[in-house]
């Protein structure tokens, strides 16, 4: 089972304040990037690397290594997937950026799809899918669904919180893809909502509570 939830100190700690319930938009905001980025710290630790040599500052060849292969495509689930882009390309500042357009109908749970574009040569790219909540999964499989059929075959996915029927979903569907998360929550409401959770992080997010 390859669910990752981080127990780094900085990452609790920032959980802890996103969870407050009447949290500032800013606030959130902000709290969202940081954890999106130390996240995202974990999710590439297995990145492959090769040689690289380099003039050093006195003219001598230096042997250093640089990423390897095609950039990292990021994959932001709309609209709060937004929310943790920015956390995430401060760590990969050269990573393409795909988009997918999903919401969750509220009634029936199930993801509507309303935009995708997505990086070229997704195929090569390792892609890394971010969203703040995995519920029900099915806006995270319907993504994964969509770069499977493009041909992408190394995956990952990074929230913020994860709900144990979602990541089930995932891992049905998807068991080779990884997920890292700062939590692990104890189940879905009656509403399809993570508890405890983090409320509806789009509308946190974007201020439209
Ligand atoms: O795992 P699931 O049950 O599919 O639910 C999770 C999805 O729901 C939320 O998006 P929402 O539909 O609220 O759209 P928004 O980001 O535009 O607010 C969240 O950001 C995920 O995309
Ligand atoms: O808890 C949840 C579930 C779906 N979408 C959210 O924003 N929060
Ligand atoms: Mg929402």
């Amino acid at each position: 089972m390859s669910v990752y939830a981080i127990n780094h100190p900085l990452v609790q700690h920032k959980l802890g304040l996103l969870r407050e319930a009447d949290l500032s938009t800013k606030s959130f905001r902000e709290l969202a990037g940081e954890v999106a980025k130390l996240l995202t710290y974990e999710a590439t630790k297995g990145l492959e690397l090769e040689d690289h040599e380099i003039q050093g500052w006195n003219n001598e060849p230096i042997a250093t290594r640089r990423l390897k292969g095609k950039k990292v495509t990021v994959v932001p689930i709309l609209r709060a997937g937004l929310g943790m882009l920015e956390g995430v390309t401060d760590l990969i500042p050269s990573a393409r950026v795909s988009v997918v357009g999903l919401y969750r109908d509220e009634e029936t749970l199930q993801p509507v799809p309303y935009f995708a574009k997505f990086a070229n040569d997704i195929e090569e790219r390792m892609a890394l899918v971010i969203d703040p909540m995995l519920a029900t999964g099915g806006s995270m499989v319907a993504t994964l669904d969509m770069l499977r059929e493009r041909g992408c075959e190394h995956m990952k996915v990074i929230v913020l919180v994860a709900a144990p029927e979602g990541i089930k979903r995932v891992q049905d569907a998807y068991p080779d893809v990884e997920i890292y998360t700062a939590s692990v929550d104890d189940r879905l409401d009656e509403n399809g909502y993570i508890v405890p959770g983090l409320g509806d992080a789009g509308d946190k997010i974007f201020g439209t509570r």
